[in-house]
């Protein structure tokens, strides 16, 4: 198949773990451009992909069939509003990877009526290990949304999602959870250097055990309950270590912060929404 022309507006952390994934998974790297005001970042993303770059959006749009922002949500209106005059109907796809940042509100910066699929990835995208949650608005075509899941099938697993107001919660679960497994490797290296391991030892020892777990839940069948049940030995070391957990509440700890993350997303959403 042939490979659209995707134009990438910012170049940041989650641009370079999509355009890596999708250079691994065998895009050309001259189909993709990236436009993002900073020149190292540019020339860091030429040195290492062998992409397209320019300083500035609207040249980014020229050839480009799809379009995807990868900005923050903050710079969102002004960046679409700028690209508004650019679009033009060969960008027949516009995917938006912004936390927050609602359809409604992109089509009318945009101010075209475009087809927009929202994407949540996340960094392990980067990998190809990336969790995707889709979201496509009303006019979006069969075509357009198989367009949309074949790039970000390049980068991960995708799980469509029926209301746009589940994407905040993809964004808690997925987009932001990361950075919740890498703190508790945090906190368990931290722990084992306590406990008289050398640093190097816990790293690797924590790592490992964190790919042999994630390994096990996708590829044995068994969810993680009767996982964990199974390294419970009766009496035994992990069910000592789970009581306290469990007495620290650690499951509604984890629920509270994803709520906090959803409320983030559902706020920043509000406040641009207000941004005519
Ligand atoms: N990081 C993550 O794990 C995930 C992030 N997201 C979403 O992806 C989006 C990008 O996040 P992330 O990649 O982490 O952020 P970054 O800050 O790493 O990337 C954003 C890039 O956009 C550049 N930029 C700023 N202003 C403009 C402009 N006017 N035109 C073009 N480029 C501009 C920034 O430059 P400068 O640094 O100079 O400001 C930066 O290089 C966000 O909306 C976020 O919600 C979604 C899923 C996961
Ligand atoms: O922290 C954030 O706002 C972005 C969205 C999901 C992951 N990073």
């Amino acid at each position: 198949m042939k490979h659209a022309h995707i134009a990438f507006i910012g170049g940041g952390n989650m641009a370079t773990s999509l355009i890596a994934g999708l250079v691994a998974d065998g895009y050309e790297p001259q189909r993709l451009i990236v436009s993002d005001p900073v020149p190292a970042t540019l020339a860091g993303l030429r040195g290492r992909f062998g992409i397209r770059t320019v300083a500035d959006n609207a040249s980014a749009l020229r050839e480009a069939d799809t379009l995807v922002l990868c900005v923050k949500p903050q710079v969102a209106a002004s960046v679409c509003r700028d690209l508004a005059p650019a679009i033009s109907e060969r960008i027949g796809l516009v995917i938006s990877v912004m936390a927050g940042v609602r359809e409604t509100a992109i089509q009318r910066w945009l101010g075209a009526a475009i087809p927009i699929v929202r994407a949540m990835p996340n960094t392990p995208a980067m990998l190809q290990a990336g969790a995707i949650g889709l979201h496509a608005s009303d006019h979006v075509s069969a075509v357009q949304r198989n367009e949309a899941e074949t790039i970000l099938r390049a980068v991960g697993m995708v799980r469509w999602m029926t209301d746009e107001d589940q994407m905040d919660a993809v964004t808690a679960i997925s987009g932001s959870g990361p950075a919740y497994f890498f703190l508790l490797m945090e906190s368990l290296e931290r722990a084992g250097v306590a406990l008289g391991l050398t640093a190097e030892d816990a790293r690797l020892l924590t790592i490992q055990t964190a790919l042999g777990a994630a390994r096990m839940a996708i590829e044995g069948g068994d969810p993680p309950d009767v996982l964990r049940a199974r390294v419970t030995s009766p009496g035994g070391t992990t069910e000592a270590a789970l009581k306290v957990f469990a007495t620290a509440g650690f499951g509604d700890l984890v629920a509270r912060a994803a709520t906090a993350a959803r409320e983030r997303a559902g706020q920043l959403s509000d406040h641009l929404t207000e941004q005519s």
